[in-house]
């Protein structure tokens, strides 16, 4: 089965979420009517970008404009979405969550961000989730993970282990660490045998410029697509067939020794 992917990477309106959903609009409408691809992925905190300091007033009361958002696109263009992640209001405080639609509409998965990244301050703003990132899109078990979230191997093996055949990836990884995003990724796709697509924003914010470079990476380790620094919808068409061809090549899975590991 061949899936085509397509990574929109834009730079993000600093603390405007207005102008950022209609951006979004626009991009969804050109990707539809350019390349009709089954799935669209979106940056991190596409809708406020780092704005932490104005959280309180800019973040989405439980997601519900952002999941109205999506729902209606995915419905009108009927594609896949996997919204990036948003900064979503609860009582708890407030989360950096990623939503996913299937082509009907429905939600098909929620995620949380786990692991806070401190060098951004985001461990002063935001609650970390406590779910895994597990969802079944186009019949196909998948995983989401939030930007620094690829510094974890062994939580990226909590969802690989039980099944994962694609990551997604959303991010705004800046740019002076574009090389720990490009190794990381690869490595990621590599140890795990799995499908890695990582979408990135570009730009900068007032405290850091952003690199691009969204990239899919086959079960193998190759790039089958990568971006430039500058904004564009990546496009890449990934066949899941390979996840198995190359897990019975080289079976990981089978080998480990986890008794070994505690
Ligand atoms: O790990 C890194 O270097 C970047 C992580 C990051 O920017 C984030 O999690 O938002």
């Amino acid at each position: 089965m061949n899936l085509k992917i397509a990574c929109i990477q834009y730079d993000i309106e600093f603390g405007n979420p207005q102008a950022n959903f209609e951006r979004v609009s626009k991009e969804i409408e050109k990707t539809m009517s350019q390349h009709s691809p089954n799935i669209i992925v979106l940056p991190e905190l596409w809708t406020t970008g780092y704005d932490l300091t104005r959280l309180n007033e800019i973040a989405d009361d439980n997601g519900e404009e952002t999941k109205l958002f999506i729902k209606n696109l995915a419905i009108q263009y009927a594609v896949n979405i996997i919204a990036g992640s948003v900064a979503k209001k609860t009582p708890e405080g407030v989360t950096n969550t990623m939503f996913v639609f299937n082509k009907s509409g429905e939600i098909i998965g929620e995620y949380s961000k786990l692991h806070l990244f401190q060098l951004m301050d985001e461990h002063l703003y935001l609650q970390s989730g406590s779910e895994k990132g597990f969802f079944t899109i186009e019949n196909i078990p998948a995983s989401g993970m939030i930007c620094y979230d690829i510094r974890f191997p062994e939580w990226i093996r909590a969802h690989t282990t039980a099944g994962t055949e694609i990551l997604f990836v959303v991010a705004e990884w800046p740019l002076p660490r574009l090389e720990h995003w490009r190794a990381l990724l690869i490595s990621r796709a590599i140890e795990n045998q799995c499908y890695v697509v990582a979408c990135n924003r570009t730009g900068s914010d007032p405290n850091n410029q952003f690199a691009g470079h969204s990239m899919v990476i086959d079960p193998w380790g190759s790039i089958v697509a990568e971006a430039g620094t500058e904004s564009e919808i990546l496009i890449s068409e990934i066949e899941l067939g390979k996840v198995q061809e190359v897990r019975k090549q080289i079976p990981i899975f089978q080998d480990r020794r986890p008794s070994f590991y505690k």
